[in-house]
């Protein structure tokens, strides 16, 4: 590098949503390894003073050089690791976003703030092994603090130190004495020391179908070796993960864990912390800004051998990249819903790929997509079909709602198999996909429904604190004392949310604690925690709550799971709405019976008669997943084909729609001119049109090979970031959507 001649012109992404680079001129002396992309400088961008990353180094520019501004400063010493700009620069292409937005987004804030990469450090004092007592001389204060340091042979920092009233001249006075040392060390923990084992805690002996998975894991330790890891609800993926890790750690490599959000509990933390010696880093949005920038440090250096993350650490550098593992695979968190509209998962693939190390995708209910890759063989596909503990999953019972009471939103033979499991000494986990006290506020002399006035949407009745709240915009309302159409005072809940079924049972079964475990119970830090550190002591109790109990969780003394209405995936517009409700169902049903005692599953539906719900419940997951990729086979839908969607919104609905068929209209022009093979679909109102006082339409675009999609998508965005009239409406580009909505 140093030989080269020093390039005239640097190409930089700046954090803006804009689709294009900007060039610079290089000003001051170049760092150590000369001007090269992933070094952050400081530039001037219209009145703003920004952070970018040169991303090329060149010798013109498509303007004058002396158009061009000088940068102000350059910000590293050494460029940004060039796998993290290589898989920025690969997300920005796939899912048509501004690479400069990007790079925002896969660095930690401080870093983005112009911060160095560097790990922060604190010194550690100790009392110095071959010191002569007799050089203190008369100093009682340095007389004291050595007595205090001799009553912590592991040392203690300056600011525990100082804490005391101690100085650092001090210190360093018993430093120049020969009588303390010091040293340095890191925030995030010592570098690993093996000598001792990886190890703090034995592995478990694994069962014959864990055993032969790992072996086939093992043989694929140096390669891109994509796996899926299908085990049922508690078959012990886990072990597996952590033994798979002990052999990469083992040969000096980094594995990267990507978790679901709702599963990044001290539970599973503690699961790995307590197996490995060596430090184990999390990434997750409970960091400060300092945290997050150690950890991403203590990863890129190659300190931290474990990364444990959500969604967005796959962006964490890796110095030693060994291996990546997503677990839960197909939750739906791993897919970014807004501005870089990323997906993890996806983005592992990409990754494990260009590192060329293995990549486990774990899961009991496997995504559509990495079970059509599993079947045609892009990736191995390994089986745990059964439990690691005493006993098998238990199977669906379906029972049939119509025509029967309800309490709480819970029939009478329902009730009755609560009140046995608890006289049993057991605990019940009772799952309803909705908050709140009921889906809605009627009245019962007109029928009037509590709608929000900005969504296509009725408003959710909730008592804590009593208000009308639309779910969808947040707008809040109060609880009217009378029908705001007919003045009748008779207004009704309409079904059920978890405050209304907590209540409803909490007054049945009054001797028993009955635990809330929903976005709005848990508000408070460590609420949750303490909820579940409660109801693992093992008394009777009810546990009712929406999809952050469904997964993940180990509940040993559930034995009996209750699903208040399966019906909501059974006839939405969605095509990947089953799937979804699907293994939500799996997932909440693998809660009951982990441990001692066999486990039950009562469904209430409406439609017990429905062939995808009895296919599920009769013959579980797997079948019912091969089926649907058989309706998507034959509907010519994801994961068969690639889709993107190009979401449009503005305050006019005739506007909006007048523009979108014009951006139809000359899409399919371009897909003509460049004789692409793919189908244009739309414009169509959203599945909720108005929200938020906003109109949503939407243009699908699909296609057979994925490679025929990008080139119309990367017209699409500059055209309409080129196109005046696109400024008055908001879009956006969302490849391979995850939803419709
Ligand atoms: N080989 C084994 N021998 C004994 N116990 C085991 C073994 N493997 C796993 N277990 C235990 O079985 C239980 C379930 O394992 P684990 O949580 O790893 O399953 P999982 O497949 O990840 O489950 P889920 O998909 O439901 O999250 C845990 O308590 C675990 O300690
Ligand atoms: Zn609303």
């Amino acid at each position: 590098m140093a030989d080269s001649p020093a390039p005239r012109v640097l190409r930089i992404a700046i954090p803006s949503p804009l689709r294009r680079l900007f060039d610079y001129l290089p000003q001051g002396a170049p760092p150590q390894g000369g001007w090269s992309p992933g070094l952050r400088v400081r530039v001037e961008f219209g009145r703003r003073q920004v952070v970018g990353v040169i991303v090329d180094c060149r010798d013109d520019s498509d303007l004058p050089l002396a158009k061009l501004k000088p940068i102000q400063a350059c910000l590293d010493k050494a460029p940004l690791p060039g796998d993290w700009l290589w898989l920025c620069r690969f997300t920005s292409r796939y899912y048509q976003h501004a690479l400069g937005d990007t790079l925002a987004h896969a660095m930690p804030v401080l870093l983005r703030q112009g911060r160095p990469l560097e790990a922060r450090v604190r010194e550690r004092w100790q009392v110095a092994l071959n010191g002569d007592p007799a050089r203190l001389g008369r100093a009682p204060r340095q007389a004291e603090l050595l007595e205090m340091l001799r009553q912590h042979p592991q040392g203690l920092t300056t600011q525990v130190i100082q804490a005391q009233s101690f100085t650092r001249d001090q210190l360093k006075a018993l430093e120049a004495k020969g009588l303390v040392s010091c040293h340095e060390e890191t925030l995030t923990g010592p570098t690993p020391d093996d000598s001792q084992g990886l190890l703090a805690s034995p592995a478990l002996a694994l069962n014959d179908e864990q055993a032969k998975a790992l072996n086939q894991l093992h043989q694929g330790l140096d390669r891109f070796h994509p796996c899926l890891l299908h085990g049922v609800t508690g078959s012990g993926k886990t072990e597996v993960y952590l033994q798979l890790i002990e052999a990469v750690v083992a040969k000096k490599r980094q594995a990267l864990v990507l978790i679901p959000e709702i599963g990044l509990t001290p539970q599973t933390l503690g699961r790995f912390r307590q197996r490995f010696r060596v430090p184990v880093v999390a990434l997750h949005s409970g960091l400060t800004d300092h945290e997050r920038l150690d950890a991403w440090e203590a990863a890129a250096s190659g300190r931290a051998p474990i990364i444990i993350g959500t969604r967005s650490a796959i962006f964490t550098p890796l110095a030693r990249p060994g291996l990546i593992i997503v677990d839960e695979e197909h939750d739906g968190s791993f897919k970014q819903q807004d501005g870089l509209r990323y997906h993890a998962r996806d983005l592992a693939v990409v990754r494990a790929k260009r590192h060329g190390i293995p990549l486990l995708l774990g899961s009991a209910t496997p995504s559509l997509e990495s079970l059509h890759r599993a079947r045609t063989g892009d990736y191995a596909h390994l089986r745990l079909t059964r439990r690691a503990t005493r006993h098998a999953p238990a199977r669906l019972e379906l029972v049939d709602l119509k025509g029967r009471p309800r309490r709480g939103g819970l029939i009478p033979p329902v009730i009755d198999a609560i009140k046995a499991t608890l006289d049993a000494g057991h605990q019940v986990l009772v799952f309803i996909n909705r908050r709140g006290f009921a889906p809605t506020l009627a009245c019962h002399a007109c029928g009037w429904m509590a709608e929000c006035d900005h969504c296509d949407a009725r408003m959710t009745w909730h008592r804590q604190p009593p208000m009308l709240a639309c779910h969808h915009c947040d707008r809040r309302r109060v609880i009217p004392d009378a029908c705001p159409d007919c003045g009748s005072a008779d207004l009704r809940p309409l079904g059920s949310g978890t405050e209304r079924t907590e209540e409803s049972l909490a007054e049945t079964f009054a001797e028993t604690p009955v635990h809330r475990i929903d976005r709005d119970s848990t508000r408070a830090k460590d609420a949750l925690e303490k909820m579940l550190t409660e109801v693992r002591r093992g008394e009777p109790a009810i546990l009712v709550g929406t999809q952050m109990l469904a997964k993940g969780h180990h509940l040993p003394h559930v034995t009996l799971v209750v699903v208040v209405n399966a019906d909501a995936g059974l006839y939405a517009s969605d095509f990947r709405a089953l799937e979804h409700s699907a293994q939500l169902l799996e997932q909440v049903a693998g809660r009951a019976g982990r441990a001692a005692h066999p486990g039950r599953v009562l469904v209430q539906t409406m439609h017990p008669d429905d062939p995808s719900l009895r296919l599920l419940a009769e013959r579980g997951y797997d079948a019912l997943a091969e089926s649907l990729l058989e309706e998507r086979r034959i509907a010519a839908l994801p994961p068969l084909r690639f889709m993107a969607l190009i979401r449009l919104e503005g305050p006019r609905e005739d506007a909006l729609t007048a523009l979108a068929r014009e951006i139809a209209g000359e899409l399919r022009e371009q897909v003509r001119s460049l004789a692409l093979d793919l189908d244009c679909l739309g414009p169509v109102p959203a599945p909720m049109e108005r929200r938020q006082n906003r109109y949503h339409l939407q243009i699908a675009l699909m296609a057979e090979r994925r490679s025929q999609l990008h080139p119309a998508l990367e017209w699409l965005a500059h055209r309409l970031e080129a196109w005046p009239e696109a400024r008055r409406i908001r879009w956006s580009i969302d490849v391979d959507p995850q939803t419709l909505s």
